[in-house]
């Protein structure tokens, strides 16, 4: 794909970008290997004030960046200013808690025959991040941000199609003070990434992508033995049980749909209604999804813009012919629009059935599929029913119920009475085809370290394999 911003609200390609050549690529490696011997020479305190002048650069430059990711993938604007807020805050949360999430951990020295034990929290040097378009800065902050506080450095190959995002992140890092190399954007295609990974100076790599894509990092990394996080795609469920307050919902169901118009990870894409309340959240969620506005992204009543491209949108539409075709009904949506830009409309399928790709596929757009179930084991077989398990979403006021589904969901989230979302203080993550390891809170940041132990003795022989048999 080459690499390019096209308007999705109209089209139109507005800048074309070369893709780097090797050699230049091995010279970003290298800068970035570089810059990595220095800052892990550098105070904590350092990088914090350097992590908090990106924020505020961010915070000083919300509008215009906000500008770009919504021409680049079709976010609405205000949803775009909200992200760039919530990376800054991401910013200042890691460079005030990186003193604590780095310090050393004592261990029981006497459990271990030791005069003094710890763990160490160290840097392991460049750590190569793959991102996705659709939260264009938000995925890459919540990489960098802990990342670069624990001293690493980052090489950032974004998607295609936010190249101007990616530019001004490398920017910002730079004017914040962070030593040149500190962060380095790759304009590269996909093919690059192997070589990339592959070179020693890169000793880790954290992708958010599609499940392909995560297969084939995972790949290389296996082969090269390095480090890997993975957050793939999820087909999150969302399930409404009777004692649940339907109306509000439903009023959340229909944010967690379309929020970002669709394309999230951790979007609730299959709600799953007990028989009891069915017909009544149905209704209110259809009329929900019906009301929203479809239009410019860049007009702030604008509920949903356009999709981030066309093949994006043609395969949400192959979905959903494909559960019509083979006998779902829709409540609300499943036409394609005329004229420009990339729009769908919100959308409800129902009487979905196993065979359908609706049932076993992630759908990465504003569409719903809504199951009926009589009882809390079917609930939880047809939310369990996926091979992804990221985000999930149980709606009951009944405390034994809500325990239940925190233990019985097969996800590395459960949000009860709400709707899946990330905070920079709680791990983010998948497990089963939504990948591994966590993203965010002290765990995002320990992913990138080296976690050393730290035994210190008199010099008697106490350490050895038979020690414990004693
Ligand atoms: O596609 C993944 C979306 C993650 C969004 C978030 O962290 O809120």
């Amino acid at each position: 794909m080459s690499i390019a911003t096209t308007n999705p609200a109209t089209e139109q390609v507005l800048k074309t970008f070369e893709a780097m050549s090797t050699e230049q690529i091995d010279a970003a490696i290298e800068r970035a290997d570089l810059a990595y011997h220095q800052l892990r020479e550098t105070t904590v305190d350092q990088r914090a004030q350097w992590m908090n002048t990106v924020a505020d650069l961010l915070e000083e430059d919300r509008d215009e960046i906000a500008r770009i990711m919504t021409q680049e993938m079709g976010k609405t604007y205000v949803a775009a200013q909200a992200e760039v807020t919530k990376c800054a805050s991401a910013c200042r949360f890691y460079a005030d808690r990186a003193p604590s999430f780095l310090a050393d951990q004592p261990a029981d020295a006497s459990a271990v025959k030791a005069t003094r034990a710890f763990i160490r929290y160290q840097p392991i040097g460049v750590v190569l991040a793959v991102m996705p378009w659709n939260f264009p800065l938000w995925q890459v902050l919540r990489f960098a941000a802990p990342a670069l506080m624990a001293g690493n450095t980052g090489l950032l190959k974004h998607a295609s199609n936010v190249p101007q995002t990616a530019l001004l992140l490398e920017d910002v890092f730079r004017r914040a003070g962070f030593p040149e190399g500190a962060f380095t954007t790759v304009l590269v295609g996909s093919e690059a990434v192997d070589r990339i990974l592959s070179d020693p100076r890169v000793r880790a790599a954290t992708l958010t992508g599609s499940e392909p894509a995560g297969r084939s990092i995972a790949q290389i990394a296996g082969r090269e033995l390095k480090k890997t996080v993975l957050e793939l795609g999820g087909s999150d469920p969302f399930v409404v049980m009777p004692s649940a307050d339907v109306d509000r919902a439903a009023e959340v169901a229909t944010t967690a749909r379309c929020q970002n118009n669709g394309q999230s990870c951790i979007a609730a894409k299959r709600f799953i209604v007990h028989t009891d309340v069915f017909d009544a959240f149905a209704e209110k969620f259809a009329a929900n999804m019906a009301a929203l506005r479809v239009g410019d992204p860049m007009d702030p009543g604008t509920d949903v813009g356009p999709l981030a491209s066309q093949r994006g949108r043609d395969e949400v539409h192959a979905q959903v012919r494909d559960a019509v075709d083979n006998g779902a009904t829709v409540l609300c949506g499943g036409e394609l629009p005329t004229g420009d830009g990339w729009y769908y409309p919100p959308t409800v399928v129902t009487d979905l059935t196993p065979e359908m790709r609706m049932w076993r596929e992630e759908v990465f757009g504003p569409v719903a599929g809504l199951y009926r179930v009589s009882s809390y084991e079917e609930a939880i077989e047809v939310a369990n029913g996926t091979s992804f398990g990221l985000g999930s979403n149980a709606w009951t006021r009944d405390e034994a119920e809500q325990e239940r589904f925190a233990v019985d969901l097969d996800a590395g989230n459960v949000f009860i009475n709400g709707m899946t979302t990330s905070f920079p203080e709680l791990p983010f993550g998948g497990v089963k085809n939504s990948g591994y390891g966590r993203e965010l809170s002290e765990l995002g940041m320990r992913e990138f370290c080296n976690t050393k132990t730290v035994w210190v003795g008199e010099g008697v022989a106490s350490a050895g394999a038979g020690a414990h048999a004693e």
